[in-house]
């Protein structure tokens, strides 16, 4: 989930944001003059095809080897490209195209979506990300959440908007099940599966950039790590995503359409003990059309500890963080202030000189 939020800052850490924003403007410059250059090759995320596993594999065949893909790319990237066929294309231009109405309404309409947890409802005229808008539904293959969140933006209704958010994400939310059933697998904890998803959350969050003027930085979300278990980005072919590497480079991960990108989250790495990666990533706005783009999030429940299986932890993989509550956790989080490039999870419970 996004670190930042203006609300719990004071002028003095908006400062620091501020100055922070300035300098990884000038960085920027200098990554774009040097791609202008051709010195940087394109770069692919690995792509695991999920549309397979719902056809007869009586071997598990299909099922294997996305598994093993996935694995992989989740322990060295902390994210891979997903194809999944049973979100239609229709289905995904219908969900772009009822963002577009949703953010056309009016600012008071759109601040109806408040929460009382933090970052869950609307975010947007903030100073230092001009580009970004944000909203959020919790539960959303819930038609009651759904219908209510319809509502505070329509009370006249809205039934295509209604429909679609839910038909989507039921199948955002199978996605991200299938991706807890690979790694649960991969990682020799199948037993632990069905009692780590009873302890989830998922939060909808649909997000929208708008282009810069040409005296504005790119920037659209800077330079953060999800606070999540597993995220599923979607975005409405408008590329802007970017990851760091673990070798410390940024790239533009350019997702093909109709494409969803599954990443680790930090309270997954928690789970692992580590062996999955958590990226830091952001959003560069460098097209002059509007991007709009989804995340499903899953999150860990509050009141339930989230502390890694013993399995995963040995002589060679000692103990990296101390159980924590999620919703202790982001108490602290958004009272310590953002702090750029930075692990929140790894400050809060990180076991020193891990
Ligand atoms: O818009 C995107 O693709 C990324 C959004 C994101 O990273 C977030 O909301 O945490
Ligand atoms: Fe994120």
């Amino acid at each position: 989930m996004i670190s930042l939020h203006i609300d719990h800052m004071n002028t003095s850490k908006v400062l620091l944001w501020f100055t922070c924003t300035f300098l990884r403007t000038k960085k920027l410059e200098t990554k774009e003059i040097q791609t202008k250059m051709g010195s940087e090759a394109p770069f692919q995320l690995p792509i695991v095809d999920f549309s397979e596993l719902y056809k007869q594999d009586s071997d598990n065949l299909i099922w294997d080897s996305a598994k093993i893909k996935a694995l992989q790319a989740l322990q060295e990237y902390g994210c891979f490209e997903a194809t999944f066929a049973q979100i239609s294309p229709d289905l995904q231009e219908s969900v772009f195209n009822e963002l577009e109405h949703l953010f056309d309404l009016p600012l008071e309409t759109k601040k109806r979506n408040t929460s009382d947890r933090d970052f869950h409802g609307y975010i947007g005229e903030i100073p230092f990300m001009p580009l970004y808008e944000s909203m959020g539904i919790d539960a959303p293959y819930i038609p009651e959440k759904v219908d209510k969140f319809t509502s505070l933006m329509w009370p006249q209704g809205n039934p295509k908007f209604s429909k679609s958010i839910q038909t989507y994400s039921k199948k955002l939310w199978e996605l991200d099940e299938m991706v807890k059933m690979m790694v649960f697998e991969g990682l020799d904890l199948e037993k632990y599966l069905d009692q780590h998803l009873e302890a989830t959350n998922y939060h909808l969050k649909v997000m929208k950039y708008r282009a810069a003027d040409p005296s504005e930085s790119t920037m659209g979300l800077d330079s953060h790590a999800d606070t999540s278990i597993l995220t599923i980005l979607h975005q409405n072919g408008i590329q802007g995503l970017e990851i760091r590497t673990k070798c410390g480079d940024w790239v533009t991960v350019n997702v093909s359409p109709n494409s969803f990108v599954v990443m680790v989250g930090e309270s997954f790495n928690v789970l692992s003990n580590g062996r999955l990666h958590a990226p830091f990533h952001r959003v560069v706005m460098n097209s002059s059309k509007t991007r709009f783009s989804v995340g499903l999030f899953s999150l860990p429940k509050i009141g339930c500890i989230v502390k890694p299986p013993k399995e995963m932890v040995d002589d060679e993989h000692p103990l990296l963080f101390k159980p924590f509550d999620y919703g202790e956790f982001m108490e602290y989080f958004c009272m310590s202030g953002v702090k750029k490039d930075t692990y929140g999870l790894k400050n809060y419970c990180g076991v020193s000189n891990s």
